[in-house]
């Protein structure tokens, strides 16, 4: 995340941190958002290389051991069948994790709420972008979780020519295109939005634009969840 500041600890209880196994130890590698008791939603992009990877729930700062963590490891990957690593633009940046086995929900592990099918926020609804992604382009990742307000850009403004063009598509959610926005490290995480006083995850972090992490008129790109609550019923 670029820009926004660092987030009270554990007040989104739904934030996984998703790490790989390499050199003997865990390395976080992209967001992801527990959607049931075994089950996180992250990136398709991040999940498609074979590795051993652990789900860390309840975590705040990735480099101290805070007591609060659960410690998951992750028994299938479930990518959506249409994801192209080539071809990003077409979308379908999405996958399940099933857990080996349940969280434990309590204050600081908690589900999040999904939208209804086919939900499309307006252009600068609120929403918040949450992270341990970098703190600027080619930057460190940031030891401790960070969030950044993020508005909602409607798909006509996203996808004009100076903006992502035809990049963007209707399956896909674009929000800030300012000063702050997420980075790498981010990918996967939610895009927590406020819908009648009640925060909704409505995007999974897929991109941002190869000249920068914030770079103007060029908005975070989130996939759309509600584009994909058939799929994620249909595996779940
Ligand atoms: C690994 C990538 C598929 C996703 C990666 N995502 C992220 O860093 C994050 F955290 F914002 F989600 C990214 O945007 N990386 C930048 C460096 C990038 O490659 N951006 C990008 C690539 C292709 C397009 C497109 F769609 F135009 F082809 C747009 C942006
Ligand atoms: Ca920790």
């Amino acid at each position: 995340v670029v820009g926004g500041e660092v987030a009270r600890p554990n007040s989104w209880p739904w934030q996984i941190s998703l790490q790989y196994l390499s050199g003997g130890s865990y390395h976080h590698t992209c967001g992801g958002t527990l959607i049931k008791n075994n089950w996180v939603m992250t990136a398709a992009h991040c999940v498609d290389t074979s590795r051993t990877w652990r789900v860390v729930l309840g975590e705040h700062n990735l480099n101290s051991n805070e007591g609060r963590e659960q410690y998951m490891s992750v028994s299938t990957v479930h990518i959506h069948p249409n994801w192209n690593r080539n071809s990003v633009a077409s979308g379908y940046d999405i996958a399940l994790l099933r857990l080996s086995s349940s969280a434990s929900l309590n204050s600081y592990v908690q589900l999040a709420s999904l939208p209804p099918s086919g939900q499309v926020l307006p252009h600068n609804n609120p929403c918040y972008i949450t992270g341990w992604g970098r703190t600027s382009t080619g930057g460190s990742l940031s030891a401790q979780l960070k969030q950044a307000y993020l508005p909602v850009v409607d798909h006509s403004n996203c996808s004009r020519s100076d903006w992502w063009g035809s990049t963007v598509k209707t399956t896909m959610v674009c929000a800030g295109g300012g000063s702050d926005s997420g980075c790498n490290g981010d990918s996967g995480g939610p895009l927590n939005c406020q819908v009648s006083g009640k925060y909704v995850v409505h995007g999974v972090t897929s991109f941002v634009s190869s000249l920068g992490c914030n770079t103007t008129k060029k908005p975070t790109v989130f996939t759309r969840v509600s584009a994909y609550i058939s799929w994620i019923n249909g595996i779940i």
